[in-house]
């Protein structure tokens, strides 16, 4: 039989229990008035600095900031406020662990009980356990100094005072600061862990014997009972193609470990890239194809943080329970605008015009100038950019026509064209705004080119491959298109620093732009905004709301129960199986959802007991399941 050894946690105040130095804050308050602010606040940070550091002896850092301080009793109920919302995210969310394990719990600071103890009771921590230094105040209520015969309040009083507790059992010691690691050095704690949510102190950090971000990873390398399921920190996440810093904040903000790089990579390097990644953010250049998802160990989502999901291969993503999630309307007045602007440019013959300036060619004429009111646009694909731009273009005085392969709605009064043929022949300007399925290859090829009127303003911001663009340069050249702009190609650079190669290069009244419709700072930002959020809140509760492969469901957040998380392929008989495996284990179900699509099924279970390790086992065993997760 194995026997169980007690784990006492040892954790230290500030900037660990709470992100910041309980003193610089109530310098803030102390010295709210005071002329001399600035300057006493920041002599009050540099001491903790070097104290932390290891590089001044605690007592005399102490005495120097009380010094400096001109605090009272009357401001320690205001620190207490500021302080109880500052303290770590890792701990407010383990608040339930700290109390279940009270016993085991102890808070040794070198800051002051008066305003420790009421913070962490709020967490269960009982008052014998909190061991800290005390102010000494005089009769006004003025704070002169600290009882000095409090071991606390002398060099190397952590090591002294843990010592003197006698704990039976392990000790294993949370700080961030130097005196923390002395428990460790002097002989008198099983394991220091420096905790870095809040400061990583590299004198620290390096004497550690486990670097921690978070509590929940400290919990969860105890394999202690109540921690989440897996820690935040180990969830990686690899954002490429330059997203938005706003996305990348907020996936740091999650708690996750984040890698950025600018710019697509090539299959290869990203099968190698993949293997220890959790959540993948990409846009259009980056190819998450079959042979790269099977690198991918442990990938939970992928972000398309774009609209188009072409590059993605989502039936293998689905078959291995990757949820993907896009973002189908951030960038989409972009796209508009600049269709409605480069409609208006080439109309006018404008790409050749500004060229010749620029070569000291006047060339003051009308002639192949018009207005595009009163001219027919016709819009291939009706889905939520081409309908944007059928009610701008109409504002701006246009005759609009649409073709989609769906039933659609007609906004304003726009005229819907039964073929391709139809509207092809029917309209002055054409504009492209199908989806990047493959089927919709060269969907414009010598025929539709042959069906359109001559003179015709052709443009694609879509997708590269829907166009043959060896007939459009035919049609080019011939003039039986006046004007063209492309957005996007078959083959598109990796990044800026590799070279744009096309055919189009150098035809006259042409616009080539580098796949930029969506790349507005507004778009972009909401893009990631976005689409970080809906992972998140994936990882986190399950829901799958507006995942682009996975079924759609909306889930509520938990509160006092457990939720699996169980995705299988859509076969009959699967859900009861799921049942049947949760009563033979004797879990008691308080809410249960479950979404298909024609391919796999999503149902969320939520328990209010705990459950055995077998039950697991058994629910993952059930044929046809793809993945299985617990939450919380
Ligand atoms: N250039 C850029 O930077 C940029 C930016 C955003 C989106 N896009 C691309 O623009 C396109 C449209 O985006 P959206 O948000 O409007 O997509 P959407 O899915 O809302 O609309 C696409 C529409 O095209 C229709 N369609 C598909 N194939 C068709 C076909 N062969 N013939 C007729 N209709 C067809 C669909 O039924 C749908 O209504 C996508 O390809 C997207 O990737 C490009
Ligand atoms: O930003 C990109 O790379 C893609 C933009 C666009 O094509 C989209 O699909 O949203």
């Amino acid at each position: 039989m194995t026997e169980t050894v007690t784990k006492n946690f040892v954790i230290d105040f500030d900037s660990t229990f709470t992100s910041v130095e309980a003193l610089d804050v109530l310098g803030a308050i102390s010295l709210k008035n005071h002329p001399e602010k600035e300057a006493r606040l920041k002599k009050i940070a540099d001491v903790t600095d070097l104290a932390m550091g290891g590089n001044l002896s605690f007592r005399e850092s102490l005495e120097q900031r009380l010094s400096v301080l001109n605090a009272k009793k009357e401001h320690i109920p205001l620190l207490i406020d500021e302080l109880e919302k500052l303290v770590s995210k890792s701990f407010k969310r383990n608040k339930k662990f700290l109390e279940e394990h009270a016993d085991q719990v102890y808070i040794l600071s070198n800051g002051f009980k008066e305003f420790i103890y009421p913070i962490v009771k709020k967490y269960g921590i009982k008052e014998e356990n909190v061991h800290a230094n005390t102010f000494v105040m005089d009769n006004e209520g003025n704070i002169i100094g600290f009882d000095k015969t409090n071991v606390l309040s002398q060099s190397k009083g952590k090591p002294a005072l843990i010592e003197s507790l006698k704990l039976e059992g392990e000790i294993h010691v949370i700080g961030d600061g130097y005196n923390d690691y002395e428990i460790r050095k002097e002989g008198k704690a099983n394991r220091f862990y420096a905790f870095t949510e809040n400061v990583s102190r590299e004198e620290v950090v390096k004497n550690a014997d486990h670097v921690a971000p978070s509590l929940d990873e400290i919990l969860y390398h105890n394999k202690m009972e109540g921690a989440l399921s897996y820690p935040k920190n180990r969830i990686k996440v690899l954002l490429l193609e330059n997203i938005h810093e706003k996305g990348v904040k907020i996936v740091e903000e999650e708690g996750y470990q984040v890698e950025i790089y600018p710019a697509g990579i090539d299959e290869n390097e990203l099968c190698e890239k993949i293997k220890d990644v959790s959540i993948i953010g990409i846009r259009s250049k980056t190819q998450l194809t079959k042979k790269v998802l099977d690198h991918a160990n442990r990938l939970m989502a992928v972000g398309a943080f774009c609209i188009g999901t072409n590059q993605i291969d989502l039936a293998e993503c689905t078959k291995r329970g990757i949820a993907v999630f896009n973002a189908p309307f951030s960038n989409t007045r972009s796209v508009v605008e600049l269709a409605i602007s480069e409609m208006i440019l080439l109309i006018r013959n404008l790409p050749d015009k500004i060229a010749a300036m620029h070569q000291g060619k006047w060339n003051k004429s009308a002639n192949n100038s018009f207005e595009i009111r009163n001219k027919k646009l016709g819009i291939i694909g009706y889905g939520n950019i081409g309908k944007q731009l059928s009610v701008l273009a109409e504002a701006l005085g246009m005759n609009v026509y649409y073709y989609d392969l769906d039933e659609k709605l007609a906004l304003g009064n726009a005229t819907k064209c039964k073929s391709l043929k139809e509207l092809l022949s029917k309209v002055d300007v054409i504009s492209l705004h199908v989806d990047g399925r493959k089927t919709n290859k060269n969907i414009i090829g010598k025929k539709e080119f042959g069906y359109m009127k001559d003179g015709v303003i052709f443009m694609n911001l879509s997708r590269g491959h829907v166009v043959d663009i060896q007939e459009l340069k035919k049609n080019i050249e011939s003039g039986k298109i006046a004007g063209t702009s492309v957005d996007v190609f078959p083959e598109e650079p990796l990044s800026n620093a590799h070279e744009f190669v096309s055919e189009l290069r150098g035809l006259p009244n042409v616009i080539l732009t580098p796949h930029i419709g969506g790349s507005t700072l507004e778009a972009q930002e909401n893009i990631a905004e976005f689409v970080p959020t809906k992972i998140i809140d994936y990882i986190n509760t399950g829901t799958t709301t507006n995942s682009v492969n996975f079924p759609n469901l909306t889930l509520p957040i938990l509160h006092d129960a457990h939720r699996f998380i169980h995705m299988h392929h859509n076969q009959p008989g699967v859900l009861a199986k799921i049942t049947n495996t949760l009563a033979k284990h004797d879990i008691n179900v308080l809410g249960q959802y479950l979404k298909t699509n024609d391919t796999v099924g999503y149902v969320i279970t939520d328990i209010s007991k705990n459950y055995s390790k077998e039950a697991i086992a058994d629910l993952k065993k059930i044929e046809g399941t793809i993945r299985f997760r617990v939450l919380y």
